[in-house]
This record gives structure tokens, sequence and C-alpha cells, in this order.
């Protein structure tokens, strides 16, 4: 099952895509559905919910834990990118729901390969060095969150092409709380012909928040101090959620995007100066040419269609080295492929 040390586990573990296609090869004979949630690792409950809503929808189900060097710029944080492997496993372990006829259905197999095994012919971070082979899902990865992050959507296609590859699932589950990560996947899964998942089987799950502070959960809130965590990171939401307010309350893009800033102005102030808060973007996009709105022209088309033409409010936000995102679909949510 693996080649080198792992830790131990109820769940199978793989870290050789030659001994998980094994195991793929005996779902396939028993006809069982495989559904599959990639991660990074470090799991919390967004991770979970996906991975539940995949025990319910299917036979099988997989997780990836593999932290893509390739999806990291080199200034970024791969290095201390969280890793959490032993606990990752125990909440997995712990997962459990009833299957359709009533007996438990617990997640299945964990694939948890290294570096060389996903980049046989080597991986820089610096894509002027890359040797290889990458895909790149033309004219979709330069907004949003592109435009931070230039490099991170071809490493993201790149890696999620070997995982599907390897992994072969029927259907596979990504968090609304990366929602250009999900729709650019999906189109690319079209693109390429994919049929495993194809485009209509990969599923956007609604993010999910801390209860408390509505603060949308992720591994990197662990580099967040307590302080920041709860008074602080939760202005990100609360600024879309006023953009939210003004937009459908008929405000143009450009004092909707000015509300949210004051928002963040409000909580830098509050938190004063040992907090660095810093506002990254808060754009409105199109849901699908990822283009931002312009305002006030479209404003008007989309009022027009209102109900059949989502658009994505979405925004990032700096505290301190902590770079956190979010999202809000105003519009028709389910069109996007968003599942309740
Ligand atoms: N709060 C959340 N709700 C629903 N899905 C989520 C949530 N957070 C992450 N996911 C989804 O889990 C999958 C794996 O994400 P990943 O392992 O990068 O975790 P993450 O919390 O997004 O980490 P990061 O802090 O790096 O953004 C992705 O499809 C992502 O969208
Ligand atoms: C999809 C993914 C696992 C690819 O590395 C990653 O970007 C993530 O966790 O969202
Ligand atoms: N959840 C997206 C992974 C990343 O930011 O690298």
């Amino acid at each position: 099952m693996s080649s080198s040390a792992l830790p131990s586990s109820s769940i199978p573990l793989f870290d050789t895509v030659v001994s998980y296609r094994e195991w793929r090869r005996r779902a396939r004979d028993e006809k069982k559905s495989v559904g599959y949630v990639a991660t990074m690792g470090a799991l919390h409950d967004g991770h979970l919910s996906l991975v539940k809503r995949s025990l319910a929808e299917n036979d099988l189900t997989v997780l990836s834990i593999f932290v893509n060097p390739a999806q990291f710029a080199p200034h970024e944080d791969l290095a201390t990118y969280p890793r959490t492997l032993p606990r990752d496993l125990e909440l997995l372990s712990a997962l459990s729901i009833p299957g359709p006829d009533g007996t438990p259905r617990t997640p299945s197999a964990v694939f948890v390969p290294t570096v060389d095994e996903m980049y046989p012919s080597g991986i820089s971070q610096n894509t002027q060095e890359q040797k290889g082979t990458f895909v790149e899902v033309t004219g979709y990865g330069h907004q949003m969150e592109g435009r931070t992050r230039p490099t991170f959507f071809r490493g993201v296609a790149t890696v999620v092409t070997k995982l599907f590859n390897a992994i072969e699932p029927t259907r596979t589950y990504f968090g609304q709380k990366d929602i250009q990560q999900a729709l650019l996947l999906r189109r690319m899964t079209r693109d390429l012909l994919l049929s495993h998942p194809d485009p209509e089987h990969l599923y956007i799950v609604p993010t999910t928040r801390d209860p408390s502070t509505s603060l949308a959960l992720s591994s990197r809130n662990a580099y967040l101090s307590p302080y920041e965590r709860e008074h602080v990171a939760p202005a990100l939401y609360a600024a879309l959620q006023a953009v939210q307010s003004a937009w459908e309350a008929g405000v143009t893009k450009a004092e909707c995007v000015q509300r949210a800033q004051t928002v963040i102005e409000e909580k830098r102030r509050e938190a004063g100066e040992s907090v660095d808060l810093r506002l990254d973007y808060i754009e409105i996009n199109d849901a699908e040419s990822f283009e931002v709105l312009a305002d006030p022209v479209q404003r008007e088309e989309w009022e027009a269609e209102a109900e059949g033409r989502p658009v994505i409010l979405s925004g990032a936000m700096w505290v301190g080295k902590t770079r956190l995102i979010d999202n809000i679909v105003l519009g028709a949510r389910h069109t996007l492929g968003i599942v309740d």
C-alpha cells in the first residue's frame, strides 16, 4: 500500500499512483461509484462538509491530501502551510454517516502522494524554470484571485488534472470558498473532455462558516491569533455582506465597493496599530467569463436578467501575512452548480 513511512490509520492510505490504482480497479470491478474530495490537508469542518456530501452520494469516498508546490508562488507560504496528517486522519476516521440501507459509510481511502510522485519531471515554483507538462485554462486564470496570484490557477489545473487521472472519480466536490477554482476546474473538465469526472459531476458545496463569527473556515485561519480570528478576520465577510445589501438595494457597483472599503477601514481603526489589516480587493465579476462587471452598463443588463445570470462578489484581505478570501454569489446560485 505504501512505499514510505505513513502514520497508522484505520482508513487505507496510498502514497503511490500504482498502489491506489489497484484499489481503484477493484472498485470498478465491483461497479462502485467513487466520490472524491481534493485537499491540501489541515482539515476543518469545511473539508468535512465536502466529505459528508460525498459519503451520502457515493458508494466509496476518496480524499487526497497534497500540498501542491506548483500553486504557490516563490514568495508565498509553501514552507509554512499547515501540515497535520495524523490529526487529519483522526478526523476522517471519526466521520461516519448512514448509507441508503442504514449501514454506516466512512471515508474509504486517502491518497497522500509525495511531490516526486505527482511531478515525475520535477517541479519548480518559478514558472520560468518549469519543465514538463502543465495545464493552463487560458483566459480564466488572470481575473479575481489570478490578479494577485498570476500562476496559481496553472498550478491548480495541473495538479488537479493529474489527481483526476489518478483517482478517476465518479463525482467530485469542491468548496464555494474557492469559487473561481471550482468553476475553472469544471471548465477544464469540459475542455479536456474528461469523463472521470465529467463536468456535470463536479459539485460546488456552500462555504462552511464559523457559527459565531461567520468567518469562512480555512486552513490558513490557523495562522491567525485568537483576537485576529474572532475580531478582525470576520470583517471580510461583513464587507461582502454590506456590498450584497447595497447591491440588492440598487446602489451602483462603485458605491457598493466603497461601502466594503469603509467596513474594512472601520475595522482597521477599531483593531488599532497592532493589527496589520489590508484589503487586497473587493470586486463583482461575471460568473461565466470572470470579467469585472462594468458599472453601470452591465448592472442594468444584470437587473434585466437577474434570476438567470448570477455574478460573483468576491474579496481578499490581508491580516498581517495571512491572506484570506471569501465570496457571495448574487443571483441564481444553483445555475453555477452550487448544491444546497
Ligand atoms: N469553509 C469552507 N467551506 C467549504 N469548502 C471549503 C471551505 N474551505 C475550504 N473548502 C474546500 O476544500 C477544498 C480543499 O481546500 P484546501 O485544502 O485548500 O483548504 P482551505 O481551507 O481552502 O485552505 P486555504 O487556507 O489554503 O485556502 C477546496 O475545494 C476548498 O474550496
Ligand atoms: C484543489 C486543490 C487541492 C489543488 O491543490 C487546492 O487548490 C485546494 O485545496 O483548494
Ligand atoms: N484553497 C486554495 C488553495 C490555496 O490557496 O493555495
